[in-house]
């Protein structure tokens, strides 16, 4: 799949221009054939009207006799010939080969895509009509979208059971498609549409219906039943809400405060609200990522930037360059600690071995694909090159951690809307096993080097800690994972905002216990952290 990662596509824009040269010689070779046949037709034509126009006359003329024959000889076996020519047939072999020869998304490509577009949607509030403009965030970033687009959308949501947003694009292309019919009404010139308006008013009936609405669920129905008297879901959907209507309107006449609100109390009836409202821990972390939600002015009073050596010989004459991000747990970002050469043969190193990036299930220990964890990513040794040496170097002298029994490099690319939803670096029990099997511990601390700047959107966020880290291309942020004791610090809870425009590159160097105990000597108490602020779901 290619989806998933941005440098993945690029694949897809050389496909598509091999595509296109392939179909514009075969096009035109198409069109010479069309060309030469109306030549021979408009000859035949004038020449057969003169004979039409007095038949004796016309044969009487022996050259016209002859060529009335020759027409009809060799002149027409060329016209066979060209009928049955079939010009630009390499062009179509091409054509037909390409999906064996390049590179080619797949149906789970354009799920992908569209469920990403709708993550888009929800996380950063994007209007469905501005977004189906092309528009992001005040920018127009694309060309607009068609009423067939808008349609897949929303299908590609109610495949995916978001009621929400299949409300949205089916009435975008709802709009759309009234006007154009006015349109083409008026210029007699319609177009074969690859869905039909019966079908918009189903999907969105029932959507309706399911975000609890019926009232306007049953008025959309009868409207698909004007259109087509017979369509037997609808006839089937009509009972059903006027069923659900009516109990409503009786349960509500026996209430005591006589309103005329609609209860549906006594229908079950699963209400899909917008999924960003549901969650709480969801909210803060989509708030965050939007930069609605910002550390307090107390909290950022605390933070300082400074110069570090760590204690380390180098440092002494190039310091680092340190600015505190949050005090408790203390979470610093180092600036300039990867440098644009180191970057690009870091990003060239993994390209050719990126894979879909897995989770840990908590249960099985298994790692597999997670649609929270939308990303490639490949890792890299770090004897496979100088720069990569020099990169875990520099990680060992801004930690002061042992590097020895460190996880390798992870590289990663996300793709349009790619993201990670919140969660921890360390394993929790359940996990443990896999990690005693390692026999390197836990991921004590976490180093998150961004390889790029994100152009919209991308943000490393904290919910617990109403932290937002924006990415900037040679920075890295480091944090520890666990409290001196050993255990896992909650508050250490993360997410990666999905991107919305710009392409994201990020490595983690994320290290191990082993190793640390002379480093970060273990203390038996941990200091527990203070309850978050919104209910853990
Ligand atoms: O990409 C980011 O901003 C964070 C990535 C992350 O948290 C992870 O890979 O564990
Ligand atoms: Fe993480």
């Amino acid at each position: 799949e290619v989806f998933s990662a941005l440098v993945e596509m690029e694949g897809l824009i050389e496909t598509e221009s091999y595509l296109i040269s392939y179909l514009e010689v075969y096009i035109k070779a198409q069109q010479q054939k069309v060309d030469s046949l109306k030549k021979k037709l408009l000859e035949y034509q004038v020449e057969h009207s003169e004979a039409a126009l007095d038949t004796g006359k016309y044969l009487a003329n022996p050259i016209n006799a002859y060529l009335l024959t020759k027409r009809l000889t060799n002149d027409w076996i060329q016209v066979e010939a060209l009928l049955q020519s079939e010009p630009g047939k390499e062009e179509l072999a091409k054509i037909v080969d390409a999906r064996s020869v390049l590179k080619f998304p797949t149906s789970e490509d354009l799920t992908g895509a569209a469920t990403a577009l709708m993550r888009l949607q929800n996380t950063y509030n994007l209007e469905t009509s501005s977004l189906a403009k092309g528009i992001l965030n005040g920018i127009q970033y694309s060309s607009e979208l068609t009423t067939g687009d808008c349609f897949e959308l929303g299908r590609q949501s109610y495949n995916n059971e978001d009621y929400y947003h299949t409300v949205e694009w089916m009435t975008e292309a709802l709009n759309r498609f009234m006007i154009e019919e006015g349109f083409s009404n008026n210029h007699n010139q319609s177009e074969p549409e690859e869905f039909t308006k019966a079908e918009i008013l189903e999907y969105l009936a029932f959507s309706t219906f399911k975000e609890g609405d019926v009232e306007s669920a049953l008025e959309m129905t009868n409207e698909l039943l004007e259109l087509q008297p017979n369509h037997h879901r609808a006839k089937g959907n009509k009972n059903w809400y006027e069923t659900v209507l009516r109990d409503a309107n009786e349960n509500t006449k026996r209430g005591d405060d006589g309103s005329a609100d609609i209860t549906l109390s006594n229908v079950k009836m699963e209400i899909h609200k917008n999924p960003s409202i549901r969650h709480t821990e969801n909210s803060v972390y989509e708030m965050l990522c939007r930069g609605d939600l910002k550390q307090t002015p107390a909290q950022q009073r605390e933070l300082v930037c400074k110069y570090v050596t760590n204690n380390v010989p180098f440092l002494k004459i190039a310091p680092l360059k340190l600015e505190e991000a949050n005090k408790s747990p203390y979470i610093v970002i180092y600036h300039e600690v990867m440098y644009d050469k180191e970057i690009e043969v870091v990003k060239n190193l993994a390209k050719p071995r990126f894979k879909r990036a897995t989770v840990q299930n908590s249960v099985t220990g298994k790692l597999e694909t997670a649609n929270y964890r939308i990303s490639k990513s490949s890792w890299l040794k770090t004897e496979e090159h100088k720069y990569i040496e020099d990169i875990v170097q520099r990680t060992e002298d801004m930690t002061g951690l042992d590097m020895l029994a460190a996880e390798e490099l992870q590289v990663v690319n996300y793709g349009i809307g790619g993201h990670y939803e919140p969660h921890y670096d360390f394993s929790r029990r359940e996990e443990e096993n896999a990690f005693k099997e390692l026999g390197t511990g836990n991921r004590i601390a976490t180093v998150l080097f961004y390889m790029s700047d994100v152009e919209q959107g991308g943000a490393t966020v904290f919910p617990q800690l109403s932290l937002s880290l924006l990415p900037k291309k040679g920075t890295a942020a480091f944090w520890y994972n666990l409290y001196a004791s050993g255990e896992g610090d909650l508050r250490t809870r993360h997410a990666a905002c999905p991107v919305l425009t710009g392409s994201k590159w990020v490595s983690n160097k994320w290290i191990r216990e082993r190793k640390q105990e002379f480093r970060r000597p273990c203390e038996v108490t941990p200091d527990h952290p203070p309850k978050p602020f919104y209910k853990m779901i």
